[in-house]
């Protein structure tokens, strides 16, 4: 049975006379990850806040574990762990103390304390360093540690604002590994994100924040069967070539300063080399050819390049 661990309806937030959600609506099933991408600005740290309970939104319903943000924030708030862009993390303590801190103030008994901390440590690697102060963690370990100090209470639901910005591709790389075992335990994850390629990798659905307003929503095939597809791209050396090219290639789109064509494909390799003969036919090369695959990059700058209302209208 699929449950619901998020539900969003209706959720507005200003700040003084800036609106920064704009009636925003989403759920998410239990056990899954779904991401919130947004460029800066757009309102992603704001929507975590409002689930978290740390502030109030202006209307709209927010359940987190089948519990209304609003009028029941104490069992949202124990049904959840929160890694945020700023780091809970006690730079003065060492790794294990700062667990230990975390074991003092969650409801877990004291005598389980000990193992919980050692099995954290543990799972994330950090037993060598363990009895370091935090201050000389690298910023993968100290990520790694806020996620380890979060996991305390063994939450159901995971909010992980931004977790991997700032860290080295191999730090990421074992982020999103702790993320795919956290998965695989059942737990939700909720991930704002502005590496796109990273929610590509982890998520399940994603939401795509604008101006206040949800432009997009699905998984990432989804998202990326939006927008124009595949083609393939050719060069010419000038622009005769790229005219005639043009004229044999009708469905084709032309850029006459860059001299290229750009045509509609699957990009197989049979579809490549019908094009390839086509040109062939008429005794012409090409300087260059690529094959491109839209990617999530392409989706997000369709969708947030544009303004709101013109990407919702089309
Ligand atoms: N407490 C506040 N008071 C006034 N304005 C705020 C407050 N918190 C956020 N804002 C404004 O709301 C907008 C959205 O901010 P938010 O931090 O939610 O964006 P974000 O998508 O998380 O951006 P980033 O990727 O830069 O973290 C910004 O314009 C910000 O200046």
């Amino acid at each position: 049975m699929t449950t619901t661990a998020i539900a969003v309806s209706g959720l507005r937030k200003t700040f003084g006379d800036k609106t920064v959600l704009d009636g925003i609506d989403f759920e998410v099933p239990a056990g899954t990850v779904f991401s919130l991408l947004g460029p800066n600005g757009a309102g992603k740290t704001t929507t975590v806040n409002v689930l978290t309970t740390l502030i109030k939104a202006d209307s709209g319903t927010v359940r987190v574990a089948g519990n209304d943000v609003a009028t029941d924030a104490k069992s949202v708030r124990s049904a959840i762990g929160v890694t945020g862009q700023f780091a809970a993390v006690d730079e003065l303590l060492t790794g294990r103390e700062n667990l230990q801190l975390m074991v003092d103030l969650s409801p877990v008994p004291a005598k389980d304390g000990k193992r919980i901390v050692t099995d954290l440590l543990e799972r994330f690697d950090l037993v060598e360093s363990a009895d370091k102060s935090a201050a000389t963690y690298s910023g993968g370990m100290r990520r790694k540690l806020d996620l380890a100090m979060t996991l305390v209470g063994n939450p159901r639901i995971i909010f992980l604002d931004e977790p991997t910005t700032g860290l080295d591709p191999r730090s990421r790389r074992t982020m999103w590994t702790i993320i795919r075992e956290l998965l695989a335990d059942g737990v939700t994850i909720f991930l704002t994100t502005q590496y796109l390629d990273e929610a590509d990798e982890l998520a399940d659905r994603i939401a795509v924040l604008n101006k206040g307003k949800l432009v997009a929503e699905g998984t990432p095939e989804e998202l990326k069967r939006q927008i124009p597809g595949t083609h393939v791209r050719f060069r010419f050396a000038s622009f005769d070539d790229l005219d005639v090219a043009a004229g044999i290639m009708p469905e084709s789109t032309r850029d006459d300063d860059a001299l290229t064509l750009r045509v509609p494909s699957d990009g197989g390799t049979k579809s490549v080399r019908a094009l390839l003969d086509r040109l062939d036919e008429h005794s012409l090369d090409a300087e260059e050819f690529s094959v491109h695959t839209p990617d999530l990059d392409d989706v997000f700058l369709a969708l947030t390049g544009h303004d709101t209302a013109e990407v919702v209208a089309k």
